[in-house]
Protein backbone atom coordinates (compact mmCIF):
# COMPACT_ATOMS: atom_id res chain seq x y z
CA UNK A 1 0.00 0.00 0.00
CA UNK A 2 1.32 3.99 -0.60
CA UNK A 3 0.23 7.03 0.68
CA UNK A 4 1.05 10.19 -1.46
CA UNK A 5 2.01 12.80 1.32
CA UNK A 6 1.63 16.51 0.66
CA UNK A 7 1.45 19.94 2.26
CA UNK A 8 2.46 22.77 1.91
CA UNK A 9 5.98 24.52 1.98
CA UNK A 10 7.70 24.17 5.55
CA UNK A 11 4.01 22.69 7.34
CA UNK A 12 6.23 19.70 8.18
CA UNK A 13 6.21 16.93 5.37
CA UNK A 14 9.46 15.84 6.28
CA UNK A 15 8.59 16.08 9.92
CA UNK A 16 6.03 13.63 9.66
CA UNK A 17 7.73 11.41 6.79
CA UNK A 18 10.42 10.64 9.15
CA UNK A 19 8.39 9.69 11.96
CA UNK A 20 6.51 7.35 9.65
CA UNK A 21 9.90 5.93 8.74
CA UNK A 22 10.68 5.50 12.64
CA UNK A 23 7.50 3.00 12.41
CA UNK A 24 8.67 1.32 9.58
CA UNK A 25 7.32 2.50 6.46
CA UNK A 26 9.29 3.08 3.46
CA UNK A 27 10.25 6.81 2.12
CA UNK A 28 10.56 7.81 -1.64
CA UNK A 29 10.92 12.27 -1.15
CA UNK A 30 10.57 13.69 -4.58
CA UNK A 31 12.17 16.65 -2.94
CA UNK A 32 15.79 14.81 -2.69
CA UNK A 33 15.10 13.38 -6.11
CA UNK A 34 14.22 16.37 -7.36
CA UNK A 35 17.61 17.65 -5.97
CA UNK A 36 19.30 14.21 -7.62
CA UNK A 37 18.38 15.11 -10.98
CA UNK A 38 19.90 18.55 -10.19
CA UNK A 39 23.54 17.67 -9.91
CA UNK A 40 26.03 18.23 -12.21
CA UNK A 41 26.22 15.68 -15.45
CA UNK A 42 22.18 15.37 -15.29
CA UNK A 43 20.65 16.11 -18.45
CA UNK A 44 17.77 17.78 -16.94
CA UNK A 45 20.01 20.26 -14.93
CA UNK A 46 21.93 20.77 -18.66
CA UNK A 47 18.23 21.32 -20.08
CA UNK A 48 18.03 24.21 -17.22
CA UNK A 49 20.95 26.19 -17.81
CA UNK A 50 19.99 26.00 -21.28
CA UNK A 51 16.75 27.64 -20.53
CA UNK A 52 18.13 29.81 -17.39
CA UNK A 53 21.16 30.90 -19.05
CA UNK A 54 24.62 29.96 -17.56
CA UNK A 55 24.28 32.25 -14.68
CA UNK A 56 22.20 29.72 -12.62
CA UNK A 57 25.21 27.68 -12.41
CA UNK A 58 28.34 28.53 -9.86
CA UNK A 59 31.77 27.96 -11.29
CA UNK A 60 32.00 24.80 -9.68
CA UNK A 61 28.96 23.46 -12.17
CA UNK A 62 26.77 23.69 -9.08
CA UNK A 63 23.06 24.84 -9.26
CA UNK A 64 22.71 27.98 -7.87
CA UNK A 65 19.33 27.31 -6.07
CA UNK A 66 19.20 30.44 -4.20
CA UNK A 67 19.17 32.13 -8.11
CA UNK A 68 16.97 30.16 -9.04
CA UNK A 69 14.20 30.29 -6.48
CA UNK A 70 14.44 33.94 -6.57
CA UNK A 71 13.27 33.51 -10.44
CA UNK A 72 10.82 30.92 -10.12
CA UNK A 73 8.98 32.17 -7.07
CA UNK A 74 8.22 35.53 -8.53
CA UNK A 75 7.24 34.48 -11.73
CA UNK A 76 4.82 31.98 -12.68
CA UNK A 77 5.41 32.11 -16.17
CA UNK A 78 9.43 30.60 -15.12
CA UNK A 79 8.16 28.20 -12.73
CA UNK A 80 5.97 26.47 -15.41
CA UNK A 81 9.13 26.34 -17.73
CA UNK A 82 11.35 24.97 -14.59
CA UNK A 83 8.11 22.15 -13.96
CA UNK A 84 7.86 21.24 -17.60
CA UNK A 85 11.48 20.33 -17.84
CA UNK A 86 12.58 18.54 -14.01
CA UNK A 87 8.85 17.24 -13.55
CA UNK A 88 8.56 14.14 -16.32
CA UNK A 89 12.12 13.16 -14.67
CA UNK A 90 11.07 13.08 -11.38
CA UNK A 91 8.10 11.43 -12.08
CA UNK A 92 9.56 8.49 -13.66
CA UNK A 93 11.93 7.93 -10.58
CA UNK A 94 9.22 8.27 -8.42
CA UNK A 95 7.45 5.61 -10.24
CA UNK A 96 10.47 3.43 -10.55
CA UNK A 97 11.09 3.45 -6.77
CA UNK A 98 7.92 3.27 -6.02
CA UNK A 99 7.47 0.14 -7.96
CA UNK A 100 10.77 -1.34 -6.50
CA UNK A 101 9.57 -0.84 -2.95
CA UNK A 102 6.14 -2.48 -3.54
CA UNK A 103 7.83 -5.60 -5.20
CA UNK A 104 10.19 -6.32 -2.86
CA UNK A 105 8.09 -5.21 0.30
CA UNK A 106 5.02 -6.05 -0.87
CA UNK A 107 3.42 -6.03 3.47
CA UNK A 108 5.46 -2.52 3.76
CA UNK A 109 3.45 0.79 3.50
CA UNK A 110 5.50 3.09 1.25
CA UNK A 111 5.18 6.89 1.84
CA UNK A 112 5.63 9.02 -0.97
CA UNK A 113 7.02 12.88 0.22
CA UNK A 114 5.28 14.68 -3.09
CA UNK A 115 4.96 18.66 -2.46
CA UNK A 116 3.08 19.19 -5.79
CA UNK A 117 0.69 16.36 -5.25
CA UNK A 118 -2.10 18.21 -5.90
CA UNK A 119 -0.99 21.09 -8.08
CA UNK A 120 0.27 17.84 -10.53
CA UNK A 121 -2.76 16.21 -10.65
CA UNK A 122 -1.16 12.99 -9.54
CA UNK A 123 -3.87 11.98 -6.20
CA UNK A 124 -5.19 9.10 -8.67
CA UNK A 125 -1.95 7.70 -8.47
CA UNK A 126 -2.13 6.98 -4.74
CA UNK A 127 -3.84 4.27 -2.74
CA UNK A 128 -4.68 7.44 0.13
CA UNK A 129 -3.38 10.80 0.38
CA UNK A 130 -1.98 12.39 3.57
CA UNK A 131 -2.08 16.12 3.92
CA UNK A 132 0.52 17.59 6.84
CA UNK A 133 -1.33 21.07 7.79
CA UNK A 134 -1.04 24.05 8.91
CA UNK A 135 -2.76 27.26 8.89
CA UNK A 136 -1.36 29.81 6.68
CA UNK A 137 -0.15 31.95 9.53
CA UNK A 138 1.97 29.28 11.10
CA UNK A 139 3.32 28.21 7.86
CA UNK A 140 4.43 31.69 7.11
CA UNK A 141 6.25 32.08 10.54
CA UNK A 142 8.25 28.83 10.44
CA UNK A 143 9.16 28.82 6.63
CA UNK A 144 10.73 32.46 7.13
CA UNK A 145 12.37 31.49 10.45
CA UNK A 146 14.08 28.30 9.04
CA UNK A 147 14.82 29.73 5.43
CA UNK A 148 15.86 32.74 7.29
CA UNK A 149 13.58 34.97 4.24
CA UNK A 150 12.02 38.27 4.79
CA UNK A 151 8.04 37.81 4.86
CA UNK A 152 7.49 38.66 1.08
CA UNK A 153 9.90 36.14 -0.17
CA UNK A 154 7.98 33.82 2.54
CA UNK A 155 4.45 34.63 1.45
CA UNK A 156 6.22 34.60 -2.88
CA UNK A 157 6.81 30.86 -2.18
CA UNK A 158 3.23 30.10 -0.63
CA UNK A 159 1.43 31.55 -3.04
CA UNK A 160 3.09 29.60 -5.87
CA UNK A 161 1.42 26.41 -4.35
CA UNK A 162 -2.36 25.59 -3.72
CA UNK A 163 -3.95 27.24 -1.05
CA UNK A 164 -3.25 25.04 2.06
CA UNK A 165 -7.11 25.19 2.81
CA UNK A 166 -7.93 23.85 -0.62
CA UNK A 167 -5.36 21.08 -0.28
CA UNK A 168 -7.07 19.85 2.87
CA UNK A 169 -10.55 19.39 0.86
CA UNK A 170 -8.77 17.10 -0.89
CA UNK A 171 -6.86 14.47 1.05
CA UNK A 172 -7.69 11.16 2.42
CA UNK A 173 -6.34 11.97 5.91
CA UNK A 174 -5.03 15.17 7.39
CA UNK A 175 -2.34 15.41 10.35
CA UNK A 176 -2.57 18.44 12.33
CA UNK A 177 1.28 19.60 12.55
CA UNK A 178 0.22 23.09 14.42
CA UNK A 179 0.99 21.93 18.02
CA UNK A 180 3.51 20.20 19.59
CA UNK A 181 5.64 17.22 17.92
CA UNK A 182 4.56 14.99 20.22
CA UNK A 183 1.01 15.86 19.22
CA UNK A 184 1.77 14.71 15.73
CA UNK A 185 3.62 11.60 16.83
CA UNK A 186 0.10 11.14 18.67
CA UNK A 187 -1.92 11.72 15.05
CA UNK A 188 0.65 9.20 13.09
CA UNK A 189 0.64 6.55 15.55
CA UNK A 190 -3.04 6.52 15.25
CA UNK A 191 -3.16 6.90 11.47
CA UNK A 192 -0.15 3.98 11.79
CA UNK A 193 -2.48 1.54 13.81
CA UNK A 194 -5.31 2.15 11.48
CA UNK A 195 -3.69 1.62 8.32
CA UNK A 196 -2.10 -1.64 9.56
CA UNK A 197 -5.62 -3.18 10.13
CA UNK A 198 -6.50 -2.32 6.44
C1 LIG B 1 13.56 26.16 -7.16
C2 LIG B 1 14.58 25.36 -6.37
C3 LIG B 1 15.95 25.39 -7.04
C4 LIG B 1 14.69 26.02 -4.96
O1 LIG B 1 15.55 25.26 -4.16
P1 LIG B 1 15.53 25.38 -2.55
O2 LIG B 1 16.75 24.63 -2.06
O3 LIG B 1 15.39 26.82 -2.15
O4 LIG B 1 14.19 24.67 -2.08
P2 LIG B 1 13.87 23.06 -1.99
O5 LIG B 1 14.26 22.39 -3.25
O6 LIG B 1 14.41 22.54 -0.70
O7 LIG B 1 12.27 23.08 -1.98
C5 LIG B 1 11.56 23.49 -0.83
C6 LIG B 1 10.09 23.50 -1.11
O8 LIG B 1 9.77 24.46 -2.09
C7 LIG B 1 8.59 24.10 -2.73
N1 LIG B 1 8.83 24.07 -4.21
C8 LIG B 1 9.95 23.66 -4.87
N2 LIG B 1 9.78 23.76 -6.20
C9 LIG B 1 8.53 24.25 -6.39
C10 LIG B 1 7.78 24.59 -7.54
N3 LIG B 1 8.29 24.39 -8.75
N4 LIG B 1 6.53 25.08 -7.37
C11 LIG B 1 6.00 25.27 -6.13
N5 LIG B 1 6.68 24.96 -4.99
C12 LIG B 1 7.91 24.47 -5.12
C13 LIG B 1 8.23 22.69 -2.23
O9 LIG B 1 7.31 22.80 -1.18
C14 LIG B 1 9.53 22.20 -1.66
O10 LIG B 1 9.33 21.23 -0.66
C15 LIG B 1 14.11 23.87 -6.20
O11 LIG B 1 13.01 23.80 -5.34
C16 LIG B 1 13.77 23.18 -7.52
O12 LIG B 1 14.66 22.71 -8.22
N6 LIG B 1 12.45 23.07 -7.86
C17 LIG B 1 11.99 22.43 -9.07
C18 LIG B 1 11.64 20.98 -8.86
C19 LIG B 1 10.35 20.85 -8.06
O13 LIG B 1 9.26 21.14 -8.56
N7 LIG B 1 10.47 20.41 -6.78
C20 LIG B 1 9.37 20.29 -5.87
C21 LIG B 1 8.49 19.14 -6.13
S1 LIG B 1 9.29 17.63 -6.48
N1 LIG C 1 5.28 20.50 15.36
C1 LIG C 1 6.25 21.38 15.13
N2 LIG C 1 6.55 22.35 16.03
C2 LIG C 1 7.50 23.27 15.79
N3 LIG C 1 8.27 23.32 14.68
C3 LIG C 1 8.03 22.38 13.75
C4 LIG C 1 7.02 21.37 13.91
N4 LIG C 1 7.02 20.58 12.81
C5 LIG C 1 7.97 21.07 11.99
N5 LIG C 1 8.59 22.15 12.54
C6 LIG C 1 9.64 22.99 11.94
O1 LIG C 1 9.03 23.64 10.82
C7 LIG C 1 9.93 23.70 9.72
C8 LIG C 1 9.30 22.98 8.52
O2 LIG C 1 9.24 21.57 8.74
P1 LIG C 1 9.68 20.52 7.61
O3 LIG C 1 11.07 20.84 7.13
O4 LIG C 1 9.42 19.15 8.13
O5 LIG C 1 8.62 20.95 6.49
P2 LIG C 1 8.47 20.47 4.98
O6 LIG C 1 7.01 20.54 4.70
O7 LIG C 1 9.16 19.17 4.77
O8 LIG C 1 9.24 21.63 4.20
P3 LIG C 1 9.53 21.77 2.59
O9 LIG C 1 8.23 22.13 1.95
O10 LIG C 1 10.48 22.92 2.48
O11 LIG C 1 10.12 20.50 2.12
C9 LIG C 1 11.23 23.06 10.19
O12 LIG C 1 12.09 24.09 10.61
C10 LIG C 1 10.78 22.17 11.35
O13 LIG C 1 11.82 21.99 12.29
Amino acid sequence: MNIGLTGGIATGKSTVSSMFVRKGALLVDADAIAREVMLPGHPVLAEVAAHFGPDILGSDGQLNRERLGEIVFNQPQERQALNDITHPAIRREIRDRIQVYEQQHPDSLVIVDIPLLFESGLQAQYDQTLLVYVPAKLQLERLMQRNGLTREQAAARIQSQMDIEEKKSLADYVIDNSGTLDETLHQVEKLWNRIARL
